[in-house]
C-alpha cells in the first residue's frame, strides 16, 4: 500500500438506494475514468455516460461522473465521483470495472487522510468531519460542522503561528546576541507566552461543554424503591423501556433510554431503588446505581411525595442535582427536599412532565449545548493544550533563555500534535524573514 494507489470506495450508504456513490482517487484516476467513462468529462461538471467493461465493452450502467481533477479536490489529488443506480449488482460490477483498470478498495478513512497528507486539512478538521458523519443531533451537527469548515485548525494554527515567533525571537536573542539585535527580545517573547497561555487557559475553561456535546449526557435517575424512577423513565421517554410494579425493587439492571433535549444527545439511566437490600442481586445492582450516579453528568433524584425522603437519596441531593418530588396526585410536594425545592411530578397523571423536561433541556443546553465560539470537543484536545499551557509557564519563569527557549519548543510540539502540523522548522523561517540574518 502506498499513497501513489489510486483508491475507490463506496462513499454513499450500503444497501440498496437510488443512487449509489463511488469515489475514486490518486494518481491513475484520469486514465481510470478515461477509459471507463469513454473519455474524460469536463472538471466539476456532472455528465451522464455510460460507464463500460474495460475488456468486453459491456455497459454496466449509466452513471452521472463528476470530474474533480487536483490539487482542487477533497483529497488533493486527482479524483472522481460516480453516481451510480444504487443497486448493489451495480456498485459490484463498476467496483470490479475499477479494480481491473487498477484502483483497489479503500482503507477506512483513506480518503481523508490523504486529503491531511496533502495539505487539505488539519487533524482538527478531519475528526470535524468525522463527528459530522456521526452527529445525531442538530447541536452535534452544528458543532461538527464548525470544526469540519477548520474553526479549530484556525484557532490552533493562529496559537502555533505566535508561538513560532515567540520561539525565534527568544531563539534570535540566545543565538544572534553580539548582533543589532533589540535588546529585549527575550523579555518581549515571555510576555508573548503569558498572553498566549491566558489565551489557553480560558479556552479550556469551557466545562467540557464540546466533549460533552459530542460524547453525550448522561443523567441517572436515583431514588428510593417504589418513588416512580422506571415509571418517569418511561414517561420521558414515551414508551416503556423499564418495567414497572408496585413491588419494591423491580428495577435491578440499570435501563438506558437515548433522547435528544435541546438537540444534545441525552442518556437516561433508570437504576435500582437505593436501599439496604438483602437480596444479592438487588444489592448488586444498587452497586450499579451508585456506579452510575457517580459517572453522570446529572442526578435526577426521585422522592415520593406521599413518603418521608430517605437518607440513601438525600445523600445525593447536591446543588447541581434535579430534585423530583413524584406522586403529587397523592401528597402534595414538600416545599423543600434536601434544602433544595423539588420538582413536583406526577408520572401517573403527567401533571408537572411538561416543566420536567423544559429543566431537562436547559441542563442538556448548560451541560453541552453548541456555543458559538470553537469549543475544543476531544479530549485529545485538552490534553495538548493542557500541556502547551503546562509549558508556556514553564518558559515564563525560566531563569536561562535557553531553558525559555527549550520550554516553547515543547509547546510547540504539543500544538503541533494538536492541528498534525509540526513546525518546528518553521523557526528559521521566521528568524531569517524577520530578521534577514546571514542574508
Ligand atoms: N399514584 C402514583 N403512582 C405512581 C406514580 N409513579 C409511579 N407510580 C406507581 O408506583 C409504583 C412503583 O413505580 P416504579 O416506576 O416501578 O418505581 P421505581 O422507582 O422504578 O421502583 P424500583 O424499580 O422498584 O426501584 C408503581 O405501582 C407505579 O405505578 C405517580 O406519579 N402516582
Ligand atoms: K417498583
Ligand atoms: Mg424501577
Amino acid at each position: 500500500m502506498t499513497a501513489a494507489d489510486t483508491i475507490f470506495a463506496l462513499a454513499s450508504g450500503g444497501g440498496r438506494g437510488a443512487i449509489a456513490v463511488l469515489r475514486v482517487s490518486g494518481a491513475e484516476s484520469r486514465g481510470i475514468i478515461a477509459r471507463l467513462a469513454g473519455g474524460l468529462p469536463t472538471a466539476r461538471m456532472a455528465s451522464l455516460r455510460w460507464l463500460r467493461d474495460p475488456t468486453t465493452g459491456d455497459a454496466l450502467d449509466q452513471a452521472l461522473v463528476l470530474w474533480f481533477p487536483g490539487p482542487k479536490s477533497y483529497t488533493g489529488e486527482d479524483s472522481a465521483e460516480l453516481h451510480l443506480h444504487g443497486g448493489p449488482a451495480v456498485i459490484a460490477a463498476v467496483g470490479g470495472a475499477l479494480a481491473a483498470l487498477g484502483a483497489r478498495p479503500a482503507e477506512a478513512g483513506e480518503f481523508t487522510r490523504r486529503a491531511f497528507l496533502n495539505g487539505r486539512l488539519d487533524l482538527t478538521a478531519a475528526e470535524g468531519i468525522a463527528d459530522l458523519i456521526a452527529a445525531e443531533t442538530e447541536a452535534q451537527r452544528r458543532q461538527a460542522l464548525r470544526q469540519a469548515d477548520g474553526a479549530l485548525a484556525k484557532l490552533y494554527g493562529a496559537w502555533s503561528e505566535r508561538l513560532t515567533r515567540l520561539l525565534a525571537h527568544q531563539e534570535a536573542a540566545i543565538e544572534f546576541a553580539e548582533d543589532d539585535l533589540p535588546t529585549d527580545l527575550g523579555d518581549r517573547a515571555r510576555d508573548g507566552a503569558a498572553t498566549l497561555r491566558a489565551e489557553i487557559v480560558a479556552h479550556l475553561a469551557d466545562g467540557g461543554r464540546g466533549e460533552r456535546l459530542r460524547e453525550g449526557v448522561l443523567v441517572a435517575i436515583l431514588g428510593a424503591p417504589n418513588a416512580g424512577k422506571s415509571s418517569l423513565l418511561n414517561a420521558l421517554a414515551g414508551r416503556d423501556a423499564a418495567i414497572v410494579s408496585a413491588r419494591a425493587g423491580t428495577t435491578r439492571d440499570v435501563v438506558e433510554v437515548r433522547l435528544a433535549l435541546a438537540g444534545v444527545p441525552v442518556t437516561l439511566a433508570d437504576t435500582a431503588g437505593l436501599r439496604e437490600a438483602a437480596d444479592e442481586i438487588e444489592q448488586e445492582g444498587i452497586r450499579r446505581a451508585h456506579r452510575r450516579a457517580e459517572e453522570a453528568d446529572l442526578v435526577l433524584a426521585v422522592f415520593a411525595a406521599d413518603t418521608a425522603p430517605d437518607a440513601e437519596t438525600l445523600a445525593w441531593v447536591t446543588p447541581g442535582a434535579v430534585v423530583l418530588a413524584n406522586k403529587v396526585d397523592l401528597a402534595p410536594a414538600p416545599g423543600k427536599i434536601g434544602g433544595v425545592a423539588p420538582l413536583p411530578v406526577s408520572a401517573r397523571t403527567g401533571a408537572g412532565l411538561e416543566a420536567l423536561r423544559t429543566r431537562l433541556e436547559a441542563e442538556a443546553r448548560r451541560l453541552a449545548g453548541a456555543a458559538d465560539a470553537a469549543v475544543l470537543t476531544r479530549p485529545r484536545h485538552r490534553a495538548a493544550l493542557t500541556e502547551a499551557s503546562a509549558w508556556l509557564a514553564e518558559a515564563e519563569t525560566a531563569l536561562l533563555p535557553e531553558l525559555a527557549s527549550e520550554a516553547l519548543r515543547a509547546a510547540l510540539r504539543a500544538l503541533g500534535r494538536l492541528t498534525g502540523r509540526v513546525g518546528v522548522e518553521d523557526v528559521l523561517d521566521v528568524i531569517f524573514r524577520d530578521f534577514c540574518i546571514g542574508k
